[in-house]
């Protein structure tokens, strides 16, 4: 991308369980996630919270799910959802309205998805149009923020960087943005019962990858994946809307969403080990390398042996955990968003197919979804979009 974006960032620089966490009642309680990650398979026992007695990351994670489900949940009340779901105010500049430049700038975020992420962005063009212009504002935003230490830019990013990006993204949440697509968010934000926690949090995922290139365990890989794409999740469900014949909780619909980014990582860190090692970083938990007989040595030799082979299994196993726990959610949503979050959850989870498919080389072969599988998918989720959420609370 990044060239366009970057280019801009840089500008204005110069001038920011899941696992069933929820109880049937739908109030709060302990994660119980600890019990599922200390699963073992094969001889892969992965690592849990047992050896590490402190709050554990779920835990940690769960109390912001909580905090966003408290907050939607205030809107699913009939009153409040009218108003919150009022997108026919105008940016505000110089206490003059400006409906063009708002208009522009939504449309720009559109055109960045497009560019980026083309299925994604068909996939927007099935909800209504309010909600939409929201989704593209924030997954610019998450684009941007990524590309800071992703981007060919990167090198030159520091922890200062990310601060000043920080308080860019306050700004735009008290309603002074910078540019732009600041100005899409900053609009959104207002309008829909979004949270400035999980924007913070995926800043704090990038801070992550700036100084640390190993993870002990699951319990840290879980907290960074939760920062750069559970986060995704939660910022998502209060535009998506939640089904209002809907009577899963409000928790579980979050949890739900936060597992489906969990899910997306996972699946993206099992594609791109090879690349990642090339630059020197290994994801996958220490100990359950370690366990495994494996070590980061062999992951720069990146010869697929038995060992790596039934090592991954376990590890596409457990990322196809986090699918499953996502798909419950799903059908709670609004109608006009479960068709997006289907295709884009069964799309993501084939790229675990086609790393088997590949005989579990992710050393040198990249996985990807075949053009056809992809638009297969598309009815498939169409099919599923129509069931609707369930009627057991
Ligand atoms: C109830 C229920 C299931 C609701 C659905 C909630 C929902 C819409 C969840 C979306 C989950 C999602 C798409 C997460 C994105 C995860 C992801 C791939 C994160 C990537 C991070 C860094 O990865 P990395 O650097 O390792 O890899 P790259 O080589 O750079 O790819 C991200 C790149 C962070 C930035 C994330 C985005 C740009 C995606 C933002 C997407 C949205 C805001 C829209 C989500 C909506 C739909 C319909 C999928
Ligand atoms: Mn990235």
């Amino acid at each position: 991308m990044s060239g366009v974006l970057w280019v801009q960032v840089c500008l204005k620089e110069n001038a920011q369980s899941l696992l069933s966490l929820v109880p049937k009642n739908g109030g709060p309680r302990r994660p119980k996630m600890c019990s599922k990650l200390g699963f073992s398979t094969g001889s892969l026992a992965f690592s849990s919270t047992v050896a590490n007695p402190a709050r554990s990351s779920e835990e940690k994670v769960y109390e912001v799910v909580l905090k966003q489900a408290a907050l939607v949940r205030e809107q699913r009340r009939p009153k409040e959802k009218e108003k919150a779901l009022d997108l026919t105010q105008p940016i505000e500049t110089d206490g003059t309205t400006n409906w063009d430049l708002l208009n522009e700038a939504y449309e720009r975020c559109g055109e960045v998805c497009a560019e980026y992420a083309k299925t994604f962005y068909l996939g927007t063009l099935l909800m209504t149009p309010e909600r939409r212009k929201a989704v593209w504002a924030i997954y610019v935003w998450c684009r941007r923020t990524d590309e800071l230490v992703d981007g060919p830019n990167a090198s030159h990013i520091t922890p200062k960087a990310l601060d000043r990006w920080e308080k860019r993204l306050t700004d735009l949440f008290e309603g002074r943005p910078f540019d732009m697509y600041d100005a899409a968010l900053s609009h959104t934000v207002s309008r829909y019962p979004v949270d400035i926690q999980p924007f913070r949090d995926m800043i704090e995922g990038m801070r992550l990858d700036l100084r640390k290139s190993r993870y002990k365990n699951f319990d840290e890989l879980y907290l960074y994946c939760y920062y750069v794409a559970g986060t995704v999740g939660l910022m998502s469900v209060p535009v998506m809307g939640i089904a209002q014949e809907s009577k899963a909780s409000t928790e579980s619909v979050y949890s739900a969403a936060l597992a489906l980014g969990i899910a997306n990582q996972l699946t993206n860190i099992l594609r791109d080990v090879g690349e990642d090692a090339r630059r020197g970083r290994v994801y996958l938990p220490q100990d359950e390398l370690a366990r495994a007989g494996l070590s980061d040595e062999d992951i720069f030799r990146g010869k697929v042996t038995e060992k790596w082979r039934s090592f991954m299994k376990g590890q596409i196993k457990r990322a196809r955990m986090f699918f499953d726990e996502a798909e419950k959610g799903v059908s709670e949503l609004n109608s006009a968003s479960r068709w997006p979050v289907w295709a884009s959850l069964l799309l993501y989870r084939q790229i675990l197919d086609a790393i088997e498919a590949n005989d579990y080389d992710n050393f040198t072969k990249r996985a990807y979804v075949l053009k056809a599988k992809k638009f297969l998918s598309l009815p498939v989720a169409y099919g599923r979009a129509i069931v609707g959420p369930s009627k057991l609370a």
